[in-house]
């Protein structure tokens, strides 16, 4: 990190460690410490909701968890703090795949509904399991000790900041490793992250642990800071709470979390005090209207949205200074902000205020990883597969089946795909080309029959397995990462290249960081061949369709596959856009991968493909070279009717 960048995150740690030096009053000393330990949660809770896109609203049962952890080594067996820290974050971690099982099943509200329920079981078994956690009563822990000296406030809080920096760092380098990778790309786009060889059910569980130990740990800083814990604490208004701070903050952000967690923290406290809430409420009147000036006389925004909000702040401030007192408008004014706020800034505070800089400032250029635009020219795009034994059966697909109910997409369908060549799939719409995609790749399991590749059967096995024994894909309607950029969409399909474990990420090992390196000079390389390396940070939902396409067969090759299976890769191409797909095509093909195309562009079927097999309502009924398919009366019917 450059130290321009790095100055503004030293200055904040040093005024962090500095705070109890010049803030004598403990309240408000707890006060930051709260918002610290809530924040290392918040850093757990954004890796489930920020990154993997699921909701949970089980996080405060796992942060009681943490605590309860710690209170119970503690009270009945005399655990110190250097003991009960790693035992929060394994047991909360165990808890934490538990919460994973229903993930793997269910998404969206029904997950948010089951992470509920979990939230309330746990809290009830706190309060019923008096024989170990006291119940109602509650459990009193006192501060920890440092050498048989029980620790001052101050100490404890920069115990707390200093292991909030750690988990600042260790999440930081998570979720910019391929970890990371891997769950935004399984957010993005499940099928596609499982077709890249990523495993979505694997790295679903891996979130909810991560997050889990991010809890416990946060749990367990909690307890001793509270000195006093109880079941009450940790209900589901807390579940909903610690959410909120991850959307009003802004997901995928460190000072995101920051952010949410002082607003959950310092939102009601501020609620409780009119003359706080007036200064307040004019603040953000007064920079709500300077931001949207500024907006305006840039023309990046129109009189017409900004009215609504303008006049929301403006009239929150006159309606602060007309109350005498707060109280009886605390849950309005709480509700009124959170509406605001997530109605208008749907990426968070930190989200909207990138938003805003770029479009006042410019865009500030993003490169995540290092030297993203060099490109190596000595570093092959490809792992050549090199053309030994051409010609031998690479794929065989032996009366496949594949039934939908009554419907029979695909009916004892035989297929021989050569090594070397390029065998085209043809048929008119619904016939079954991308049914038989879909069983090739893990997507549907046949009813009946097999497929053998390279003389192994594929039948039964997962996506991600399929393709990490060398059959890749695209999809006919494209499935990129479209939050992520071209360069990390190919850094997915290159996951499999990476060996190094959590810790050599966490401490930037060397294996990891030549991993990561190699990954991003051949990721390079790939672009380039394609011709997208000038795009290389560009988002990919942000590039044209075409270049898309281009981008999802760069995206396959970094699995390094020996069969490239290519779903209607001319699908909405220029004409000038399907000559440059067909030079890539070739030039994959003449470094030894085997193709299977489907493709409703017979100029492109028959310049490239060796062999066409045709598939009219599930039945082969031809196959052969190209200009021989084309003239088959059988084909020509199920093309033309007559
Ligand atoms: N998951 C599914 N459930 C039920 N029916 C399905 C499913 N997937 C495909 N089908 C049906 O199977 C038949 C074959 O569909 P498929 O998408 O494989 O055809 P296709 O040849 O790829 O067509 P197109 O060229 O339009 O993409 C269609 O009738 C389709 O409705």
């Amino acid at each position: 990190m450059k130290l321009k960048s790095l100055l503004p995150i030293l200055i904040a740690i040093a005024a962090l460690f500095a705070l109890p030096l010049f803030i004598h009053n403990p309240y408000y000393i707890h006060l930051v410490e709260t918002i610290l330990i809530y924040t290392i949660l918040l850093y757990g809770l954004d890796i489930v909701v920020g990154y993997v896109g699921q909701v949970s609203l089980g996080h405060a049962a796992l942060f009681g968890i943490g605590s309860y952890t710690a209170g119970v080594l503690y009270f009945h067996f005399g655990w110190t703090i250097w003991g009960t820290i790693p035992a929060s974050i394994v047991v909360t971690s165990i808890f934490g795949g538990i919460l994973a099982l229903p993930a793997l099943k269910v998404i969206g509200p029904y997950l948010a509904m089951v992470t509920l329920a979990f939230g309330t079981i746990a809290q009830i078994l706190i309060n019923e399991m008096t024989w170990m956690t006291e119940g109602p009563l509650g459990i009193k822990i006192p501060k920890p000790e440092l050498m048989g000296v029980p620790m001052t406030k101050a100490e404890y809080f920069w115990m707390v900041s200093a292991i909030l920096i750690l988990s600042l760092i260790v999440v930081d380098r998570f979720v910019k490793s391929q970890i990371g990778r891997a769950f935004e790309a399984l957010r993005d786009s499940p099928i596609a992250c499982d077709c890249m060889g990523v495993s979505v059910y694997r790295f679903k569980v891996i979130a909810f642990v991560i997050s889990a130990a991010f809890a416990g740990l946060a749990g367990c800083l909690y307890a001793y800071s509270e000195q006093y814990i109880s079941p009450n604490t940790y209900n589901n208004e807390l579940a909903v709470l610690f959410l909120l701070g991850i959307i009003m903050g802004g997901r995928k952000s460190r000072l995101g979390a920051v952010i949410g967690a002082a607003i959950i923290v310092l939102l009601p406290k501020l609620l409780d005090d009119i003359h706080l809430f007036r200064i307040v409420a004019s603040i953000i009147a007064i920079v709500v209207v300077v931001g949207a000036g500024m907006a305006l006389s840039k023309k990046v925004t129109t009189p017409r949205r900004v009215a609504i909000p303008i006049a929301g702040v403006v009239g929150l401030a006159a309606f602060s200074f007309w109350l005498n007192s707060i109280s009886d408008w605390r849950l309005s004014i709480f509700g009124f902000m959170i509406l605001l706020v997530v109605y208008y800034l749907q990426n968070g505070i930190v989200g909207f205020a990138k938003s805003f800089y770029q479009s006042i400032f410019g865009k500030v250029k993003t490169t995540r990883g290092g030297d993203a635009e060099v490109v190596d020219d000595s570093i092959s795009f490809i792992s050549a597969v090199g053309n030994q034994n051409a010609g031998s059966e690479l794929l065989k697909v032996d009366s496949i089946l594949m039934q939908f109910g009554g419907l029979k997409a695909l009916n004892n369908v035989d297929l021989s795909i050569k090594r070397g060549t390029i065998h085209g799939l043809i048929g008119p719409n619904g016939s079954g080309k991308s049914t038989m995609m879909n069983v090739l790749t893990g997507i549907y399991t046949p009813t009946a029959g097999n497929v053998l590749y390279a003389g192994e059967s594929v039948v039964g096995k997962t996506s991600s397995d399929i393709a990490l024994s060398g059959i890749a894909r695209t999809f006919q309607n494209v499935q990129l990462f479209g939050e992520m950029t071209a360069i990390q969409n190919i850094l997915v399909g290159l996951h499999h290249t990476f060996k190094s474990n959590m810790l050599e990420i966490a401490l930037h090992l060397p294996r990891y960081k030549k991993e990561e390196a190699d990954a991003y000079a051949r990721a390079m390389a790939l672009l380039k061949f394609v011709g997208l390396d000038d795009l290389a940070n560009e988002e990919a939902r942000n590039l044209p369709y075409g270049k898309q396409r281009l981008l999802e067969i760069a995206r396959a090759l970094a699995l390094d596959p020996e069969l490239l299976l290519l779903d209607e890769p001319a699908a909405g191409l220029t004409a000038p856009d399907i000559k440059e797909l067909l030079r890539i095509i070739r030039k994959i093909r003449d470094n030894g991968i085997t193709f299977i195309l489907i493709e409703h562009h017979m100029d492109v079927v028959m310049s490239v493909c060796d062999t066409v097999s045709v598939l009219d309502f599930g039945q082969k009924i031809a196959e052969g070279k190209p200009a021989e398919v084309q003239a088959d009366e059988k084909v020509i019917h199920a093309y033309l009717g007559t």
